[in-house]
């Protein structure tokens, strides 16, 4: 198949409005589409079926799947060479200075207001709190979009999902939610947000620490019950476009009577993307932050795809592939950097984090950063 022809059959796909999703892990070359043969909505029921998930911030709703059983799937190998705003740096410089921006400035400037109080009276210790941001879209084709996604945002998780009965969403997302790989599995605790200037040797204030610190610590309080040999990684600092965020990798083997439903359940949503304590915060959003987030901060990933593990010595030569081994794959990333397409229109969505101490100029001029991410490729 060329790369044409594979284009060719998403945007087709597109036309004939049935559901697909198509998208890039971080640091691959291959691209990969699956193309469901109805415009049936399927839900997740335990966690346990085959196929491609979307989930939304409400973990009391259901979770999208488009099932592989019921889908075409098709892949090719496209390399990209970084574009301009990519990776390296956002180049261009988008206008702040409309009225509708100034009201939500000062709406989001209120409402981390009121974060950091609640944070200072009541037990919350973080919560994040986001705002969406409707901008013009001239491109004609959603993949034309999803194209210029690929070639920028190169250690991204790249997506385009499309599905006629929930809607169309595309974003590169910096943030893992959890990997799993028959029963080792890795967490990343990503938080603390600064912009990035060429170079990845920056100091972090207490304010960011803590936050990304409130992930980690969540993430491993929470697990303990489900998993043995926890370990936790140096706390570093990543690149995700224009922006520099703190990663740890937490590392665990699931206990053979655990599963994958229960520990996706007690994760999500993290402090990430949540705060902490975790019903608080969620009570905290849906009433203060006056809109709904839909699939923004849920997560997105394969589940329980088939992944064929050659044994490490040696080539993949015949002898080898006689020992190769299946093993049941997920992985699923946290929805952030996102946007929604309607009607020529695009909602885009970005948050972060707040603590007793957040400043809420530098919160909104951090959403600010953050919506740069997808406004450059929407030109
Ligand atoms: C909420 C977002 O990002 C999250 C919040 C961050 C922060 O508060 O510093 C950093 C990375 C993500 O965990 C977003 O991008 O919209």
């Amino acid at each position: 198949m060329t790369l044409e022809d594979f284009f060719n059959s998403i945007e087709a796909q597109y036309n004939n409005t049935l559901p697909f999703v198509v998208y890039r892990k971080p640091n691959e070359d291959v691209v990969k589409a699956i193309l469901q043969k109805t415009s049936d909505l399927n839900f997740t029921k335990d966690f346990t079926e085959k196929g491609f998930v979307f989930s939304p911030f409400e973990n009391t709703k259901d979770s999208v799947l488009i099932p592989t059983n019921d889908s075409n799937v098709i892949s090719i190998s496209y390399q990209t060479e970084p574009s301009i705003g990519s990776d390296n740096g956002i180049k261009k410089v988008f206008s702040v200075n409309n009225s509708t921006l100034i009201k939500e400035k000062a709406f989001h400037i209120n409402l981390v207001k009121k974060g950091v109080d609640a944070i200072k009276k009541k037990r919350l210790k973080k919560v994040v709190l986001s705002r969406c941001e409707t901008v013009d879209v001239n491109e004609s084709t959603p993949i034309l979009i999803y194209k210029k996604l690929l070639k920028a945002y190169q250690s991204a998780f790249v997506y385009c999902w499309y599905h006629p009965k929930v809607g169309l969403w595309l974003g590169a997302t910096p943030e893992t939610l959890i990997k799993i790989e028959g029963r080792q599995f890795s967490i990343m605790a990503l938080a603390g947000t600064q912009n990035y200037n060429d170079t990845l040797n920056v100091q972090w204030k207490d304010k960011e620490k803590d936050e990304q610190n409130i992930v980690t610590d969540f993430i491993i309080e929470n697990l303990k019950p489900f998993v043995e040999n926890i370990k936790a990684s140096d706390t570093e600092t990543v690149k995700a476009g224009n922006l520099l965020h703190l990663k740890t990798i937490i590392l665990a083997r699931l206990k053979p009577n655990s599963n994958l439903k229960d520990v996706v359940s007690i994760l999500h949503p993290t402090p990430a993307v949540c705060g902490y304590q975790k019903e608080d915060a969620k009570k905290f959003i849906i009433k203060n932050e006056n809109y709904n987030r839909e699939f923004y901060t849920g997560f997105l990933g394969e589940l329980n795809l088939d992944l064929i593990k050659y044994p490490r010595s040696g080539k993949r030569n015949i002898e080898n592939r006689a020992y190769a081994i299946t093993k049941k794959s997920t992985q699923l990333y946290v929805n952030l950097r996102c946007m929604q397409l309607k009607d020529s229109k695009a909602i885009i969505y970005v948050g972060g984090g707040i603590t007793k101490s957040s400043n809420p100029e530098d919160e909104w001029e951090e959403t600010v950063s953050k919506s740069l991410v997808i406004k450059n490729v929407l030109d």
